[in-house]
């Protein structure tokens, strides 16, 4: 294991940031801190970078005890969201700055920062100034710079929070074949659970200062520890007191299987078909369909079916039975 967190506890005067977590972040992974915000993500990260101190609990980095050390002891690199490049110097220059206060050889320098350039894919704009770079650019030459000084770990706050969707979607892309090419050890915190689902090898589920859950991508999506990372990760509606994806649920226009239904309203979602139906018993339930499963039932508004879940299918008992679901249905009751 490369980063133990053992028992790491952190109050902001009487608000407690993080109630005793324990984490095992594995060497050379790409691991993703999740979690809503004020959940406690950043704190975790900062106590790790050292910027922050825990007050109890131990910090390990590579089998060293770092929780006394400052950051720059740490050897970990880090990215925040809204990077500070410096404005004057070029691109290369930027890059170079955390080899040139160490004195290294200038040839050195020089081979190293055409490397990460290219590894960043910003050859061509190794002279130019940050304020000529686009936001994904700069981030990008951000993790050159961090990579810079062959971190043992590098620590990425929501590194592409501030950028629009279409260029995240890219960097993040960008970063998970860079990790692949890179292997450094790798935390990221992140709200959003696509960009966790899609880029890291593993996630810790972070809420109100503790680990909800920790595992891989499928783990938590096949196997959620508890409601709230089921209602976190994806999309729910409720069966019974059962709270259940609205893709694992499967609709039949006849027989007896599953409970009693009636078609409440029929909705294209893009390439999915949204069926919200009412159970005999009142209750709004979501099932989302391919087009394709929702031609083959030949059902409209009205039609009288049966709702079932999936056979193997993740669900979860939700804790009070009057919860509504995440994803209200927009069905009017009918009985
Ligand atoms: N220096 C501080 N002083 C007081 N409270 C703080 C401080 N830093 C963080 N907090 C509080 O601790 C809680 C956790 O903050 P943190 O930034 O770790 O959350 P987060 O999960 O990263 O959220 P976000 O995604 O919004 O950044 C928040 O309620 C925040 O207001």
């Amino acid at each position: 294991m490369s980063i133990e967190i053992v028992n790491v506890g952190k109050r902001f005067g009487d608000f407690v940031a993080l109630d005793d977590v324990s984490v095992s972040i594995p060497s050379g992974r790409l691991t993703a801190l999740l979690g809503p915000s004020g959940g406690g993500k950043s704190t975790l990260l900062r106590i790790i970078a050292g910027l922050e101190r825990a007050d109890v609990g131990k910090v390990e980095i590579e089998g060293v005890d770092a929780t006394g050390l400052p950051p720059q002891k740490r050897n970990v690199g880090f990215v925040f969201q809204h990077y500070a490049a410096f404005k004057h110097l070029t691109v290369r220059r930027n890059v170079a700055f955390g080899l040139e206060i160490r004195k290294r050889p200038k040839d050195e320098i020089r081979r190293r920062v055409d490397e990460l350039l290219a590894l960043v894919h910003l050859e061509q704009f190794a002279e130019r100034l940050p304020a000529q770079l686009s936001g994904g650019q700069r981030q990008r030459m951000a993790l050159a710079r961090a990579l810079a000084v062959e971190p043992t770990v590098l620590l990425l706050d929501e590194p592409f929070g501030a950028l629009d969707a279409k260029v995240r979607k890219e960097l993040r892309d960008w970063l998970r074949r860079l990790h692949d090419e890179v292997h450094v050890t790798t935390v990221f915190v992140t709200h959003d659970q696509e960009e966790a689902l899609e880029v890291a090898d593993e996630i810790v589920v972070i809420n109100e200062g503790r680990v909800e859950q920790i595992g891989s991508p499928d783990d938590l999506y096949d196997r959620p520890a508890n409601e709230f990372v089921m209602r976190f990760l994806g999309p729910v509606t409720q069966l019974g007191d059962q709270l259940v994806r609205p893709h694992d649920l499967q609709l039949f226009s006849g027989g007896t299987t599953g409970v009693a239904a009636r078609v409440t309203r029929v909705t294209r979602i893009g390439f999915e078909i949204r069926v919200d139906v009412a159970t005999t018993g009142g209750q709004p339930v979501t099932v989302t369909l391919t087009r394709n499963e929702f031609l083959a039932l030949g059902i409209a508004v009205d039609s009288e079916v049966r709702v079932q879940l999936a056979p193997g299918s993740p669900s979860t008992t939700v804790s009070t039975p009057e919860q509504r679901t995440a994803e209200p249905s927009l069905a009017t009751t009918t009985s």
